[in-house]
């Protein structure tokens, strides 16, 4: 039985692992499970799954699930040691880091000295983390199985090819549901608007992303983080589909690309399964009801939040963490109704001219950056 700690097992990648683990109970025994607010749900999981332990963020909460557990053996922790406590654990096989945002950085990184397998949703942490995550790696048994779709997919197109043979890896984007449009158009557009995905069904935070392509310039500099590959040979390309995940292209002209149907269940059991490959719990992709598969170009100018990834990826050192912790808060403030939809990117393109680079980064300094770009975003709000 492959043993797993979910760090985020309420959210949307989180609920979908659980479904897989549900229909596969010999296969897969869970050892910890968290969540932020939904203590609810998460108790409904803990009765279900019977996990050693569950992790919740704040202590008032941690106390009212210890209540509603009290007949249990369960143990109950808190915050970002009780996540980071669970990630490394001993019984711990696997950890399929599914919270959002760069709150996964601690417990990612406890996880790698500790020598797990880490299934990784979380992009937010190998944007802001990626070097310090690279060198951890070198120095564990630890090794990542990408599960966001794209990265994903270019792992399984890279099974058994040299590296050095790569030409460019090619990242497929829906577009969002605001493809096509102008920036006159977007002006006024709700946060009801931007979190209807037209092909996956996710988290808001990341349909957010995905709307402003914010997703986009954060698996650009993931993918430059999992698989050792310049800027420059890292495209994008709208695929309004969704059914070609990603692509390699290698220095002989072939193009390799993973297709499948749109369920994050997917890439969840690869990475669970990994190295084994077993039947999927989905349904099988149908070619032709799919009927036509088509790309487009990116709209760079509509879309500035991709060219400000490149940018922020490129100059690197803080500057990526200065891009992440900037949109977490934009986005939290567009969520709430504070800020309007292109505010998203001026206030990131503010963040980053504010910022100045450093390039001796560690955890701590990561996490200073973070906090002062959140608090320079709601000085200028005000
Ligand atoms: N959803 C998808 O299809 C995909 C997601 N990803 C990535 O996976 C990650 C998770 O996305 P998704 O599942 O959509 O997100 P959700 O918002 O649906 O879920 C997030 C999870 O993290 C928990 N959480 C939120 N904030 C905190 C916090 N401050 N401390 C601890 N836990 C917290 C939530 O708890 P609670 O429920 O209590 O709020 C929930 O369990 C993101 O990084 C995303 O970019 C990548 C590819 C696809
Ligand atoms: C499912 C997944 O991996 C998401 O990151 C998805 O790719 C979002 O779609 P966009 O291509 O619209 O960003
Ligand atoms: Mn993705």
């Amino acid at each position: 039985m492959k043993k797993i700690c979910i760090l985020g097992s309420t959210g949307s990648i989180g609920t979908q692992a659980l479904d897989i683990i549900r229909k596969n109970k010999e296969k897969y025994k869970v050892i910890a499970l968290s969540a932020n607010n939904n203590i609810e749900l998460l108790t409904e999981q803990a009765l279900e799954f019977n996990p050693k332990f569950i992790v919740v963020t704040e202590e008032k909460n941690r106390k009212n699930l210890k209540d509603r557990l009290n007949h249990t053996n369960i143990e109950v922790l808190c915050g970002v040691e009780g996540l980071e406590m669970v990630s490394s654990h001993d019984e711990v096989e696997i950890v399929l880091t599914s919270v959002v945002g760069m709150i996964g950085l601690k417990p990612t990184i406890a996880a790698i000295r500790a020598n797990k397998t880490i299934a990784l949703a979380n992009k937010e942490t190998m944007v802001v983390g990626g070097e310090i995550i690279k060198k951890e790696l070198k120095k564990s048994k630890s090794f990542i199985i990408p599960v966001d779709s794209e990265h994903n997919a270019i792992f399984q197109c890279l099974q058994n090819n040299e590296k050095n043979t790569v030409r460019r890896i090619i990242l497929t984007a829906s577009g969002g549901p605001f493809r096509g449009k102008n920036k006159m158009e977007l002006k006024n557009v709700t946060p009801e608007m931007a979190v209807k995905h037209p092909r996956w069904n996710m988290g808001k935070k990341i349909s957010v992303d995905s709307a402003t392509l914010m997703n986009k310039a954060l698996e650009v500099i993931e993918a430059h983080w999992l698989f050792d590959i310049e800027y420059d040979k890292i495209d994008v390309v709208v695929h309004p589909q969704s059914v070609i995940h990603s692509m390699v292209e290698y220095i002989d002209g072939s193009v390799m690309a993973q297709l499948g149907v749109t369920d994050m269940k997917n890439p969840i059991k690869f990475a669970l399964d990994y190295p084994k490959r077993s039947y999927s719990v989905t349904e099988y992709l149908n070619l032709t009801k799919v009927s036509q598969l088509t790309f487009e170009e990116v709209d760079f100018e509509t879309f500035e939040c991709l060219k400000l990834g490149y940018e922020a990826g490129k100059i690197g050192g803080s500057m990526p963490t200065v891009l992440n912790a900037a949109n977490e808060e934009a986005v939290k403030l567009f969520l709430d109704g504070k800020i309007g939809f292109l505010d998203i990117p001026e206030l990131i393109k503010a963040s980053m001219k504010n910022h100045n680079v450093i390039y001796d980064l560690s955890i701590d300094k990561i996490l200073d950056i973070e906090n002062k770009t959140r608090q320079y975003i709601n000085e200028l709000i005000k």
